[in-house]
């Protein structure tokens, strides 16, 4: 369509610029991609030197560069995007989202999430077959999103298996009135088993009580204690202590969800982001992350998509249809929603720059908050 004669495709990451090998992709090479999980080019934490990438940009004189990932990346995007500028090259830096933590703002989904969330079905699937066919049986599924809970939220609501979903987003607590034990025992009694997802990014500052941080990845980002045994460890601990029998089953299907070929919605949803993002290009768009805004494609500033992650809202609606779902107590104090909102007007302020229009549901979430408390 636009005659382009050569597609470089950059292997291992940003570093990949500079440290690897570079591959020619051709139409036979990408034949099949989408058939297949991961990623052809390889991906890396780190590596990312802004001067050498740009330097290899200008030695190879490429005009075009297409940079695909999650937030992380989409920020590295922004700051090649700066540095071309500032030398003057001819040169269009667009960024196309792909995670599955669906954590990326002004969006409607990342690409990558939508596949995440059928295949998290398979995982709680499992433990509620677990749950069931245990006395008091527990089965706990961890899922991914590091500090979104988007995956957690949206399997526990297509599962309906699910009769508690913990994000990074609502905080809890264990022990005590409406904390989680006494939930946990309330359930066993009246349903004899329980299903429990937890979003690998809950509960950190609780397991940080009694465990050391591990630091940081090559790309700066926190690294994420292990709830999901800390949390297996406290229920046996709580229910032997107590002398109930319970019988816990900890699935941790986190690497098989990320790995695994993207499904049709998906596929779909980057074959349009390609064509989208390369027509914005040719175009003479530059600076910019591809993504669907209410439906249509958009051309959006690095700055919008790098100025805050996606967060799950707990004032929202498709937070108070979880609870109302899962009959969970929200664990949460009226001082905690009220901030929580003061949050979510503030951020729709930023992003249309008036007062919020979108008024949050107080009533579905409060009653629902409060039924359950
Ligand atoms: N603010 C930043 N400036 C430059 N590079 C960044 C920045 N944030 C992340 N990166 C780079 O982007 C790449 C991917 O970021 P990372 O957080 O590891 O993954 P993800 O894109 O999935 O969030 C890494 O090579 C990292 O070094
Ligand atoms: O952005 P992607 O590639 O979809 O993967 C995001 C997921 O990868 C993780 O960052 C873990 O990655 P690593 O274990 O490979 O460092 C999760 O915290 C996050 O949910």
């Amino acid at each position: 369509m636009y005659g382009v004669t050569k597609i470089l495709g950059i292997q291992g990451g940003y570093r990949g610029f500079y440290a690897r090998n570079t591959i020619t992709l051709t139409p036979k090479i990408v034949n099949d991609i989408h058939k297949r999980g991961g990623t052809v080019l390889g991906s890396s934490r780190g590596g990312h030197d802004t001067v050498k990438i740009v330097d290899s940009i200008q030695d190879r004189g490429i005009n075009q560069v297409y940079v695909i990932g999650g937030d992380g990346t989409q920020r590295g995007a922004g700051v090649i995007f700066e540095e071309v500028r500032r030398r003057g090259l001819k040169v269009s830096v667009a960024g196309i989202p792909k995670t599955i933590d669906n954590d990326i703002p002004v969006i409607d989904k990342s690409f990558g999430f939508d596949t995440a969330v059928e295949e998290a079905q398979r995982a709680i699937n499992a433990a509620h077959v677990e749950a069931v066919s245990a006395e008091n049986g527990i089965g706990l599924v961890k899922l991914m999103g590091r500090h979104s809970g988007f995956i957690a939220h949206y399997a526990t609501l297509a599962s309906r298996d699910v009769d508690c979903c913990l994000i990074p987003e609502s905080p809890f607590y264990l022990e005590g009135e409406g904390g989680l034990f006494r939930y946990i025992e309330r359930r066993l009694k009246d349903n004899g088993h329980m299903v429990i997802v937890v979003a690998e990014g809950a509960g950190q500052k609780l397991i940080a009580e009694t465990m050391q941080s591990i630091g940081k990845d090559a790309s700066g980002n926190q690294l994420l204690l292990d709830v999901g045994l800390w949390l297996s460890q406290k229920i046996n601990e709580y229910f032997k202590k107590n002398k109930m029998t319970i019988n816990l089953k900890y699935i941790d299907p986190t690497y098989m969800i990320r790995a695994i070929p993207s499904n049709a919605s998906d596929n779909v949803y980057c074959t349009l982001l390609a064509h989208s993002v390369v027509h914005g290009a040719m175009a003479g768009y530059t600076g910019f992350t591809i993504g669907q805004v209410n439906g249509r494609h958009c051309y959006i500033p690095f700055y919008r998509i790098t100025e805050k992650q996606n967060r799950v809202s707990i004032t929202d609606r498709m937070w108070a249809r979880l609870l109302s779902s899962t009959n969970q107590p929200s664990f949460l104090c009226n001082k905690v929603i009220e901030e929580a909102k003061k949050e979510q007007e503030r951020a729709a302020q930023l992003l249309d720059g008036s007062p919020s229009h979108r008024k949050v549901d107080d009533e579905v979430a409060a009653s629902n908050l409060g039924r359950t408390k």
